[in-house]
């Protein structure tokens, strides 16, 4: 019999260096949105991976940044350093050929909490000539003591099994903490709510889908297995509103059209969905109504 290896890894960067692509690829399934927008992610999400081997747990994390005030980004960034010292690994996650402060901020946040660590480089599919890979992984290694430096391509797939399987071999030999068919600790309503806000991301501008959030008032099961989900998104001023809406209803309704399609691919039935868009002044800076929001300490 083979022996179990089983914990926590949290992927843990900067914005925007491909985390959530790199959890969907563990998981062969879309749990994280993704977006080419900085700070796509706001919630933390386990992805569970199950192999005869052991169970691979990723927490994926809003990523860390420097800048900004605010309730919402004070909640990014906690829940990104709690996770750090709750793990059992990290993936650091950089972009091949960059570095910049965001990059040793978090570096910094996982030295100081002494988890041991593996430095994921990403996106080598965009380096047209591989020669400057080399020092930088030279220089990377000067930066920390990692296990292990592993360059990828998250949206490509390129050497993530392999990272997968080193991964597998760091974490302890235990039991899998979570059933064999499990792969997330969110309910499909959650995903519901994550799926509008990714089409928000995706399609709106560069400072309205910040000034957003989406909550999911209804979530039900028809007869025969369809999902009846009702989404509000939340904005904070009329004109807003007005954009989300577009013309004629245009822009939100090809928004929600790809929203429910997403849906169907990942709870493999049809869905039906209504959005509505409703104004709530400054939610996004008052800490009550992030709570209200889903945005709560876990
Ligand atoms: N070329 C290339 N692009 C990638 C790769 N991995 C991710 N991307 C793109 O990089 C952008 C950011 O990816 P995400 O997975 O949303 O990044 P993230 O680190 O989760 O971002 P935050 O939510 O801001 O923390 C998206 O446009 C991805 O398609 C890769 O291996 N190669």
């Amino acid at each position: 019999m083979t022996t179990s290896h089983s914990g926590y890894i949290a992927i843990i960067g900067r914005p925007n260096v491909g985390k959530s692509t790199l959890l969907n690829g563990f998981v062969g399934q879309k749990l994280a949105i993704t977006s080419s927008k900085a700070q796509t992610t706001r919630h933390t999400i386990l992805g569970i991976k199950t192999r005869p081997d052991g169970q691979l747990v990723f927490v994926d994390t809003p990523g860390i940044h420097r800048r900004g005030a605010g309730a919402l980004n004070r909640y990014l960034n906690r829940a990104a350093l709690t996770t750090i010292g709750d793990v059992d690994l990290v993936l650091f996650v950089v972009e091949a050929g960059r570095w910049t402060q965001e990059d040793d901020k978090a570096l910094q946040a996982i030295a100081e909490a002494g988890t041991p660590a593996i430095a994921v480089v990403n996106k080598i599919d965009r380096l047209r000539d591989k020669t400057p890979l080399l020092p930088y992984l030279e220089q990377l290694a000067r930066r920390h003591e990692f296990l292990e430096l592993v360059p990828v391509s998250a949206a490509r797939g390129d050497q993530v099994e392999r990272l997968e399987t080193l991964v597998l071999q760091t974490l302890p030999e235990r039991e899998p903490l979570f059933p064999d068919e499990q792969i997330t600790d969110r309910p499909e309503r959650f995903f519901a709510a994550e799926l509008v806000r990714e089409q928000l991301m995706r399609r709106y501008g560069e400072e309205l889908p910040y000034q957003t959030a989406v909550e999911v008032e209804r979530f039900e099961e028809e007869e025969g297995g369809r999902y009846r989900v009702h989404a509000l998104i939340w904005v904070e001023r009329p004109s807003q509103k007005a954009i989300i809406i577009g013309e004629r209803g245009e822009a939100l309704k090809v928004a929600a059209s790809e929203a429910r399609q997403q849906m169907q691919r990942l709870f493999e039935r049809p869905v039906h969905l209504e959005v509505w868009v409703k104004v709530r002044k400054s939610w996004s800076s008052d800490e009550s109504a992030l709570a209200s929001l889903g945005y709560r300490e876990r």
